[in-house]
């Protein structure tokens, strides 16, 4: 039976995850717990690719996996045969540690350190993303310093709010990313970089923002890079090889989102760029796409185990779960709505007074959930949570020193654990006597 807008699977009254019950996974590995569906991830990448086949264009769909990064993680890139995004020396260790390949690494950042800079020469990563001048002059120091070249992109901002939360967008002029187009900033940068030699030239990159449910934002940008291309080629003679249109795609995490599913946005990008180019007389670019939420969020899942509550009278009733803000900061950060069943009274009908769900955390803002209509509840109960698999574990904290939640990846019927639960003596790990 559907409760909610999720389609789910349900066995014995248990929500089922991957053919697993979810309640027995929440009983062997514990809670929080952070669950991955891989089919789900396998299949999206999956209808990504199909567009761009279908549109006969070359491409390469790269991960953001500022998502959720993990050796794991990485290891299903490769498997897939994705590029991937990071923005840290971290998510660069951690994908030499899961032995991705770095050729179809995109490092990106808008304050890349010259440490990191290094790192990722030498590592051969397959392109750095120039955000701004500084950069510029550190790579380039870099690059002489080693005697080695490297392929980059321009990131630029194309002018485009996209509607989404404020700290979601990332396109518009006044934006802490990227070089900007009106001002020239992204010209002048190119005219550095094409006179480096050590600095191969591959592309342009925008990206507009995050959780974006409107197809146009992305068509203008789209359109927008290859209006520049067309400019940079009468200028400079330049035509990237590859147009990169960053990630975005909303999806759905709650009664009130009702996004496009997340390939039909790129079909719409990938036939304007195809008739932008032939408009203006450009041969066809590569297009690279880097999403990130519309990957890894759908097929994540959070499990809670349900504890205290505290009726109010005539107020509402908080029912609090051994979790929260500290592995999933969203509803407190963007005020992020979720859906969520309980995962052993998966069936059952829902009590007519709606609950809210709180988190264990010191803070008030510390709700997950500010009203949903359960079953009856009990302590014990499994509460799972739709749609966690973005920004979820990737932004945990360990805010009030708790602690960090296991990660299972669940496929064909099978439970993997791929991050173990931290312990308490991780948390003093790095602590030292004072
Ligand atoms: C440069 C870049 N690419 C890709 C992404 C991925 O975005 P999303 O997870 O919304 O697909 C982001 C994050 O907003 C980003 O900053
Ligand atoms: N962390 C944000 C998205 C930021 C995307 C990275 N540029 C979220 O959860 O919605």
């Amino acid at each position: 039976m559907i409760k909610n807008d999720f389609d789910y699977e349900t066995k014995n009254n248990h929500l089922m995850i991957g053919g697993v019950d979810s309640v027995e996974l929440a009983h062997k590995y514990g809670t929080p717990l952070v669950v991955y569906d891989v089919s789900k991830i396998r299949e999206q990448i999956s209808h990504f690719k199909s567009v761009f086949e279908d549109n006969h264009v070359d491409y390469e769909v790269s991960y953001a996996s500022k998502a959720f990064a993990s050796v794991a993680t990485y290891q299903i890139m490769k498997q897939e045969n994705c590029h991937i995004d990071v923005v840290s020396g971290g998510e660069i260790y951690t994908a030499l540690k899961a032995g991705f390949p770095m050729d179809k690494v995109s490092f990106h950042g808008n304050n890349k350190s010259a440490e990191e800079l290094k790192m990722a020469v030498e590592n051969h990563v397959g392109v750095i993303m120039l955000d701004n001048f500084h950069e510029i002059e550190l790579l380039s120091k870099i690059l002489n310093d080693l005697d080695t070249q490297t392929n980059v992109m321009l990131r630029i901002t194309p002018g485009i709010s996209a509607h989404t939360h404020e700290y979601d967008q990332t396109g518009q002029v006044d934006s802490k990313f990227g070089f900007d187009v009106e001002s020239k900033q992204a010209e002048k940068a190119l005219e550095i970089v094409l006179n480096n030699p050590r600095m191969n030239m591959l592309g342009i990159h925008a990206h507009i923002g995050s959780q974006i449910f409107e197809v146009n934002g992305f068509v203008m940008a789209a359109e927008k890079l290859v209006d520049l291309s067309a400019d940079w080629h009468q200028k400079f003679g330049y035509q990237p090889e590859v147009l990169n249109v960053g990630g975005g795609f909303g999806i759905k995490y709650s009664e009130e989102d009702d996004p496009i599913a997340p390939e039909k946005f790129v079909d719409a990008i990938v036939k304007a760029i195809k008739q932008r180019s032939n408009q203006k007389g450009l041969n066809l670019p590569a297009i690279w796409i880097e999403p990130g939420r519309s990957i890894i969020g759908p097929a994540g899942y959070n499990l809670y185990t349900i504890g205290s509550r505290k009726d109010v009278p005539e107020i509402k009733s908080y029912i609090t779960v051994d979790g929260g803000m500290g592995d999933n900061i969203r509803p407190a950060l963007y005020q992020a709505k979720y859906e969520a069943v309980l995962a052993n009274k998966a069936n059952d009908e829902p009590e007519s007074n709606a609950v809210r769900i709180a988190g264990k955390y010191c803070e008030s803002g510390d709700i997950l959930i500010q009203n949903i209509n359960l079953p009856h509840i009990e302590p014990g109960d499994v509460l799972a949570m739709f749609a966690t698999g973005a920004y979820g574990y990737a932004m945990a904290s360990n805010y009030n020193l708790n602690l960090k939640p296991a990660v299972v990846f669940v496929e064909n019927g099978q439970d993997k654990l791929v991050i173990k639960r931290q312990s308490y003596e991780d948390l003093v790990r790095l602590d030292l006597e004072y």
